[in-house]
């Protein structure tokens, strides 16, 4: 392990989730010099998940949640600076600001987030036309949704799905367009993906496969969706989600290698010396297979920030976390562990007709992946069992009265 120097300096650009983890992490590891986080923006740093959730209910928060109380920089002693960077030199080891101000550092996290991929299409930047990243977007979002009588929502995946059952929940007439045959399908197994398809449609949403959008137009005071159907839908708000971009332009220019992300190594070091990245904008080696992925979520940018800190310290550990993920969809709460393959075989366990169950993703007679609906028990062993990739047998997943919680307390001998 190195030693830290007492006079080392940490920069992080990007004060979200990942960000303000490395941080907080930080100074639990014991790492005393000066840590300057750049915020980007004058608001406490927020929690993104809400505003595509409890934040559009009728009842709604009139305020974002911050990610720590405005006591937490003081305490720690972190400068949360407002500023955004505009370049880094890292042979320099220099941050310089928007303002032209500049920032020395030893070591310097890239923790910049994703951006909302562009719908590709005329009528995109027409005013009714919504996207959903920010708090800023929230409260158009909010205030939009007030007065909406029919939303048409582009993009069956977890943020669109969200919207789409709020907007339900408040009585709006919902219409989703998605281009590929089912919902979610980057993330979910088909058996997850057609479950959700029936259940959307049960609530009252029109949800369209295999039909995308192929222009916006103006129609009197409102919107027409025209589809690749030929379909003309009206709306009176249009929220797009089409995924997103790692935010990589910054590092890019900075001479780092980016490939869907900035790369970096095991522990989340890029190439270049002193210099690492973590959460939505990090592309890392999976632990055990090696190959290269990019995660969007919470538990990814949160164990990545705990896991770049102790790298920062000089621990050379394997980042090696299960990744875990949450959705809420008006009352229907998704958990997934692990990460499925298209490959993987499904099983059902509990009964979907009423709408709690799991389903164990077995690859090569391993359990791989579980996604849980309104099963949290079930979730908390999926994500022990999936971490110490459990052999779990056909005859024993479909016997009679099989449970996750069981087995886990069975075969990994901990309580689950
Ligand atoms: C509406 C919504 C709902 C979501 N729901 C869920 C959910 O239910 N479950 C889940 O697990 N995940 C969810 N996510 C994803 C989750 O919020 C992200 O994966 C997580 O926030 C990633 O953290 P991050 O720190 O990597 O990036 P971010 O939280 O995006 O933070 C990056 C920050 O860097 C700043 N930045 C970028 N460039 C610069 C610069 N040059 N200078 C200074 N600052 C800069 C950005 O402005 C941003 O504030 C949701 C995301 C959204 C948008």
């Amino acid at each position: 392990m190195n030693n830290v120097s007492a006079k080392d300096s940490v920069v992080i650009i990007g004060a979200g989730q990942a960000g303000l983890q490395v941080a907080d992490s930080l100074r639990s590891e014991g790492f005393a010099g000066p840590i300057t986080l750049l915020n980007g923006e004058a608001i406490l740093p927020y929690q993104r998940p809400p505003l595509s959730k409890d934040y559009l209910g009728i009842d709604s928060p009139a305020t974002a949640l911050p990610l720590r109380g405005p006591d937490f920089f003081t305490t720690q002693d972190i400068t949360l600076h407002p500023g955004a960077a505009a370049a880094v030199d890292t042979q320099a080891r220099r941050v310089t600001l928007t303002d032209g101000s500049a920032l020395d550092y030893t070591h310097l996290v890239f923790a910049t987030g994703a951006a909302n991929r562009q719908l590709p299409c005329p009528g995109a930047d027409l005013p009714a036309v919504h996207a959903l990243r920010t708090l800023f977007d929230a409260e158009r979002l909010q205030a939009a949704l007030a007065t909406a009588r029919k939303v048409v929502v582009i993009g069956a995946g977890f943020i669109g799905l969200e919207f789409a059952a709020a907007a339900r929940a408040r009585g709006v007439e919902v219409t989703v367009l998605e281009y590929a045959p089912r919902p979610m399908g980057r993330a979910l197994s088909a058996t997850a993906s057609d479950w959700f398809a029936a259940r959307h449609r049960s609530d009252g949403i029109d949800l369209r496969l295999n039909e995308g959008v192929t222009a916006i137009h103006t129609e009197g005071a409102g919107l027409s969706v025209e589809s690749t159907a030929g379909s003309h839908y009206p709306a009176d708000l249009v929220l797009y989600g089409v995924g997103v971009n790692a935010r990589t332009e910054l590092a890019e220019a900075a001479g780092l290698a980016t490939d869907n992300g900035i790369l970096v190594d095991s522990s989340l070091r890029t190439a270049v010396d002193g210099v690492l990245a973590i959460g939505d904008c990090a592309s890392f080696p999976q632990a055990g297979t090696g190959a290269r992925i990019r995660l969007e979520s919470v538990q990814n940018a949160t164990d990545h920030g705990r896991h770049a800190a102790r790298s920062i310290m000089g621990q050379n550990t394997d980042y090696a976390q299960t990744p875990w993920f949450w959705s809420t969809q008006g009352r229907i709460r998704l958990q997934i562990a692990g990460i499925s393959d298209p490959s993987d075989e499904p099983v059902v366990l509990g009964d979907p007709a009423n709408g709690k169950f799991s389903i164990a993703l077995l690859r090569d007679g391993v359990l791989a992946a579980v996604e849980s609906i309104n099963s949290p028990a079930d979730h908390v062993a999926a994500r022990k069992l999936v971490a110490a990739s459990v052999a779990l047998p056909m005859e024993v997943l479909s016997a009679p009265g099989f449970s996750l919680k069981n087995f886990a307390k069975t075969v990994l001998a901990v309580p689950a």
